[in-house]
């Protein structure tokens, strides 16, 4: 069976080897991203490297200020030099679903805002059309029953996303998120402008146009995809 964690470790080194001294960096969220930020840290400790970041989540953040990496305010940054972050899903468009771990409003606010995103994963996260993974949609609670009510218009199977103890996840901005069963996207870019044009939508986990490199890891390496 394939060991995906060693997949992650593998791609998440060799995002991390792109990172250059004086970098602004965009520090993604996940397990894929925490082995690249361990890494990044580990550079600073042993080789002298010299970053500031901007963290995706509260619990990047943490992890960040834990391992001595300097963090700024992304309010206060116009622009990033590069961001490492993970996926749920990559088509070979380097279209990406992500948001699994309800990071996206801040991730999505990042990848805009940088030079070069890198997309890192292991081999699960490639799909040949993007939607098996549930689709996340970040609302306003003062817009929950409206959006809830113009996503089910949609006509696929939607869910609030709950905490293990049955409320409702809270995300960094104190929203919620709906999961879209999909199943399929076949139109990315017009489903992204239907959602986008929903009073208290703040984000959705569809990222076009934004990463620019996909490092998966596989079995005994790394494949890499730049977007042209
Ligand atoms: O909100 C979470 C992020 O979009 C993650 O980057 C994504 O869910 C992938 O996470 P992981 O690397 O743990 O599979």
């Amino acid at each position: 069976m394939a060991d995906l964690e060693a997949q992650k470790q593998r791609a998440a080194l060799r995002a991390a080897a792109e990172v250059a001294d004086g970098m602004l960096l965009g520090l993604g969220t996940g397990s894929t991203a925490t082995y690249a930020i361990r890494e990044i840290a580990r550079r600073m400790r042993e080789e002298g490297l010299r970053l500031t970041a901007i963290a995706t989540s509260s619990a990047t953040g943490a992890l960040a200020v834990s391992l001595g990496i300097p963090l700024r305010s992304m309010g206060e940054i116009d622009q990033l030099d590069l961001v490492i972050d993970g996926a749920d899903e990559i088509d070979p468009a380097l279209r990406a679903i992500k948001g699994g771990g309800g990071a996206l409003f801040r991730e999505k606010i990042a990848a805009a805002a940088a030079v070069r995103m890198i997309v890192i994963g292991d081999s699960s996260k490639p799909v040949e059309t993007l939607g098996r993974f549930k689709l996340p949609v970040e609302v306003h609670p003062f817009a929950l029953r409206s959006v809830q009510h113009q996503l089910e218009a949609l006509g696929a199977p939607i869910a609030l996303r709950s905490r293990a103890d049955g409320a409702p996840f809270a995300t960094d901005q104190q929203a919620n998120i709906f999961d879209v069963a999909f199943d399929r996207i076949d139109d990315a870019g017009a489903l992204a402008r239907m959602l986008e044009a929903m009073p208290g939508v703040l984000a959705h986990g569809l990222f076009i146009d934004l990463v620019d490199t996909a490092i998966i890891g596989t079995e005994d390496g790394v494949s890499i995809t730049n977007r042209h």
